[in-house]
Formats: C-alpha cells, sequence, structure tokens
C-alpha cells in the first residue's frame, strides 16, 4: 500500500470489499504500521500460512468464498497466538459470541471510527508485546509438590508442613483455625494421608451446612423410627470411617447438644446411634476446623471449654494468603498447570505485570478466590498467556497502578522471592505504597487501569474514557469519581479509615462525612 516502515508492526487487512480495505487501511496507516491486504478469505489464510506473520489481521466477518469465522479457525489453527480482529457491519448477540469463541481478539463494527480503529491497533499489538515479553514457559515447582496438592515456600506455610509432618505419626487430636479457603481441609487431608491410617476412609462433614435437627443422625446415624422420617436404619459418618480420620469443618457452627456428643467420642471412643440404646466402639481420629473465634466463644458459652481443650491439643493457623504474597506465583503457576491438565485451558502463562497485580490484591476469599480468578481469566485470555487486562476489573481496580518491580520472566518460572513485591510478614504501610505509587504512575498507569474492550489504558484514555462514558443527566462526574474513588481506597486499605483519608487527601472528619453521604457504610 505504502513504502514499507522498518521494524513497524505489520497488519494485514482481509475483506472482499477494496472500498473498506482502502479506508481501513488509510486509517491504519496514520500509526505506524505497515499495512498488507488480502481481497478474501482463501487468500488471507494463504498469506498467513506462507509468512512472515503479520502482527495484527482485520478480517471481515461476511465474504463471499470462506466466512470470516472460518477464515479465522484456518489462521488461529496455523498460528494459535495470531491476534484477529472480526469487523461485522451487524453486532448481533450470535457475532460476537462466535467471535470469540474462536479466538479473536476483539470485534469491530462498521462503520469504522478512525479513534476506535487506532486504539484497538495499539490494545491488541500490547497485548502481543506483553505476550511476547513473557517468555518461555518453565515450571518451578516440582512433581512433589503437585502431589501433595499444597503449595507455598513462603516461611508461615514451611512452618505448617512441619506441623503436619509431626502431628502425622500420632493419632493426636488437630485444630486447624483460619480463614475462609486458606486450604484447612487440603491440611487435614495432607495430615490423613501421610498417617497411619490413609488405607481408612477420610470424610469430611461441614458442620454448618447441616441443619441442627439432622447433624446428629448425619454423625452418629438413626435407628428405624426414631424420628418422623427415619425409615429405615442409618449408619453414620463416625461408624463408616472407623480406622480413618473425620474432619469437622466448621465446628464452631455446632450445637451444643452435638458437641457433648462429640465430646464423649474423644473420651471414650463411642457413639450410640439417634433412638438407639446400643453403645458402638469407634475408632477415629478427628481433626476440626473453624473459621471462628472459639476462644470467645468459650467465655460467651456457645462452644464447650471442655471439648474446646480436648480439640485443641495441637494448633495449626493457616496464615491468610494476603500474609504470604510471595506464594502468589507459585499458587497461580499451579492452579494453571493443572487447568492445564485437565484441558480446560491451553494457557499456561502469566505475564509478569498480571503477576504484580495479583501479588498486590488483599484476597479476602484465599487461595480459594485466587483460584477462581485464575479459572476465569484463564478462559478469556486470548493468547497463551494471562495479560492484565484479562484479570477482573474489580482487582485491577482495588490495587491501583502497578509498582513496575517485577522484572519480565515468565510467570510459572516466578521465584517467589523477585515476583512479590508485597513483604510477607508485613504488608507496606500506605506511606511506603504512596512513595512507590508517585513515582511510577505515569509509566505505569496503562498496566492496572481498567480497559473497556481487551486492552488496557493510559491515565489519559481513561479520563476521556469516564468524560464521554458518565451520563450526564445524572450526579455531577466529579461526585460520581469522588465516591467511587473512596470506596475502593477503603477496600484497597481494608477500611482502615485513618490510611484511607490519608491517601485519598481529606481529614478522617471529611471522609466520614463521604462515607456516610455515599452510603458506604458496610
Ligand atoms: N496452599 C495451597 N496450594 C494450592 N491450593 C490450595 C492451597 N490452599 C488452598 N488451596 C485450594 O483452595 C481451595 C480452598 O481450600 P480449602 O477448601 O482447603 O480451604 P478451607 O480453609 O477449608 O475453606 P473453608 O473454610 O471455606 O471450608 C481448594 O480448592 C484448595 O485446593
Amino acid at each position: 500500500m505504502s513504502n514499507p516502515k522498518p521494524s513497524a508492526p505489520t497488519i494485514l487487512i482481509i475483506d472482499d470489499d477494496a472500498e473498506i480495505r482502502y479506508s481501513l487501511g488509510r486509517v491504519l496507516s496514520t500509526g505506524n504500521y505497515n499495512i498488507i491486504e488480502a481481497g478474501s478469505g482463501e487468500e488471507g489464510v494463504a498469506m498467513v500460512k506462507k509468512g512472515p506473520l503479520p502482527d495484527l489481521v482485520f478480517l471481515d466477518i461476511r465474504m463471499g468464498g470462506m466466512s470470516g469465522i472460518e477464515a479465522l479457525q484456518h489462521i488461529r489453527g496455523a498460528n494459535p497466538k495470531q491476534l484477529v480482529v472480526l469487523m461485522t457491519a451487524f453486532g448481533t448477540a450470535q457475532t460476537a459470541i462466535e467471535a470469540m469463541k474462536f479466538g479473536a481478539f476483539d470485534y469491530i463494527m462498521k462503520p469504522f471510527d478512525p479513534t476506535k480503529v487506532l486504539t484497538l491497533a495499539e490494545n491488541a499489538l500490547q497485548a502481543n508485546r506483553e505476550m511476547d515479553a513473557v517468555g518461555d514457559y518453565k515450571p518451578t515447582i516440582n512433581s512433589e509438590d503437585y502431589k501433595e496438592g499444597i503449595v507455598g515456600s513462603s516461611a508461615p506455610m514451611q512452618e505448617v508442613f512441619k506441623i503436619i509432618g509431626q502431628v502425622t505419626a500420632s493419632d493426636v487430636t488437630v485444630m486447624i483455625t483460619g480463614e475462609s479457603g486458606t486450604g484447612k481441609e487440603l491440611v487435614a487431608r495432607s495430615i490423613w494421608k501421610h498417617s497411619h491410617r490413609s488405607s481408612k476412609p477420610f470424610i469430611a462433614v461441614n458442620c454448618a451446612a447441616i441443619p441442627d435437627n439432622l447433624i446428629e443422625s448425619e454423625l452418629f446415624g438413626h435407628e428405624k423410627g426414631s424420628f418422623t422420617g427415619a425409615t429405615g436404619q442409618r449408619i453414620g459418618k463416625f461408624e463408616l470411617c472407623d480406622g480413618g480420620t473425620i474432619f469437622l469443618d466448621e465446628i464452631g457452627d455446632m450445637a451444643l447438644a452435638t458437641q457433648t456428643k462429640i465430646l464423649r467420642v474423644l473420651q471414650q471412643g463411642e457413639i450410640q446411634r439417634v433412638g438407639g440404646t446400643d453403645t458402638i466402639k469407634v475408632d477415629v481420629r478427628i481433626i476440626a476446623a473453624t473459621n471462628k473465634n472459639l476462644e470467645e466463644m468459650v467465655p460467651a458459652k456457645e462452644f464447650r471449654e471442655d471439648l474446646y481443650y480436648r480439640l485443641n491439643v495441637v494448633r495449626i493457623k493457616m496464615p491468610p494468603l494476603r500474609e504470604r504474597a510471595d506464594d502468589i506465583p507459585q499458587i497461580v503457576d499451579f492452579c494453571l498447570q493443572n487447568l492445564v491438565k485437565q484441558r480446560k485451558t491451553r494457557v499456561s502463562k502469566v505475564s509478569p505485570e498480571a503477576i504484580d497485580v495479583l501479588c498486590r490484591y488483599r484476597w479476602h476469599g484465599n487461595v480459594r478466590e485466587l483460584e477462581n480468578v485464575i479459572y476465569r481469566s484463564a478462559v478469556i485470555a486470548q493468547g497463551d498467556a494471562i495479560l492484565p487486562k484479562d484479570l477482573p476489573v474489580e482487582i485491577r481496580s482495588a490495587v491501583g497502578p502497578g509498582t513496575g518491580t517485577t522484572p519480565p520472566i515468565a510467570a510459572a518460572s516466578i521465584a517467589p522471592a523477585s515476583a512479590a513485591p508485597i513483604k510477607t510478614e508485613a504488608v507496606a504501610t500506605a506511606d511506603e505504597t504512596d512513595d512507590v505509587e508517585e513515582s511510577t504512575v505515569s509509566e505505569n498507569a496503562a498496566v492496572a487501569t481498567p480497559a473497556p474492550i481487551g486492552g488496557a489504558l493510559t491515565l489519559e484514555q481513561a479520563f476521556d474514557f469516564i468524560q464521554e462514558t458518565l451520563p450526564h443527566d445524572e450526579e455531577p462526574i466529579l461526585t460520581r469519581i469522588e465516591r467511587e474513588m473512596v470506596k475502593r481506597v477503603l477496600v484497597a486499605v481494608d477500611g482502615n479509615q485513618a490510611k484511607a483519608a490519608e491517601r485519598l487527601g481529606m481529614t478522617r472528619t471529611t471522609l466520614r462525612k463521604r462515607i456516610e453521604a455515599y452510603g458506604l457504610k458496610d
């Protein structure tokens, strides 16, 4: 179309309409790109297969001969990393779904808005560069870690592993505490797997999920006719688990009457079925877990003191994920490799920028939340790596702009110490965080700013976007922005009003008034 620009990215336009090729080519030529063209799906596919590979393809959906969706499949088959933007005159749900299903980077409606075309091309090429920068995948977790299912090389997790090792040789009762999703059940299973009971059952019972009137029958069984609905005899979990290990999850939610019966199992090793008179001997190891504070429940008479001491012989306290951010890269790697093994994704890497965002998020749902985010992001990632734009917008906005300190290495090969910008022992203070962000905000704004279509925005673009998209007839822009910022900063500092006021640059009294006015009290 024009003289080749050395080292400029090449964009291939595939459309059977010469006018569209011409006008799109003209728009794109205003950016620093080399433009090549194909007049049909067949020709375009042949060009990609023959090479050299274009950096980006704009592909029309409706063409005579090979359709755009067919061409997309051939192109991605020849080069799974090829970024393709589909062009369509009709914005139907079906088109959008088909386009994304077959791996398009994005799709754009005709007639084209020149600014949008250029932004889209830049976003796509930026994603390309970020994916290239991720490099090759080199696993860092050895197969032993995979077998165990528990990942973590941080100091608090090493302590947990040591205690697991110490308690496996005996039958001592173990109490595992920690927030939801920190891996309490995983630890209980690990203790059982390494114990002499591993050939006998491991049964997990979630005490909070079973109604009070059914839990005793569930745990100890019942005799026929012992209550309405007991149409036959039922063997309970303790009997089924004889010789094995029972995991009583959420024990803090157990009714006091049932607690008494658990105490009896622990003291005498025997149970009675509901409605029965026989005493049945059982040999079961009990591991209990809770995310409640039993130390407060005991004086409040909500948990039996004698049972508390019986259960609490050895305590394993699971650290929240935010206190062991150096484990995050490895857990991410582990989750991704599992998804790949289960053929749920082909994405096997995470870009350093995305890892940086993940390491700075507070993870109130702990490893379970991280697992879900990785799954969700792997599903929507278009290339072979998860980029910041693939992470949920809530996470990107909660952490704010990146620190830019993470070196450009493959996610899976990230050594924990180099990848985690947050300290293990203590989270960076508000002052430290502010310092880092102020000095890096302009270069890194694109990393974590929410992007509406496929790519990251610069701060400038983000302001344009806000100005254009906020409805004019509702509240003023500044009010809306202030409310959002107050909300996000409060989340980012875990509700600490002193820190939030400092970051927002307002007094605590003003902050309190804003929280009140914006209805942000939880
Ligand atoms: N260290 C870890 N490495 C790998 N996966 C982990 C780790 N910790 C937790 N997980 C995964 O996170 C999810 C939640 O773990 P688990 O159910 O053991 O947590 P929990 O503390 O028992 O949660 P809850 O209190 O809600 O029952 C599981 O899918 C588990 O495999």
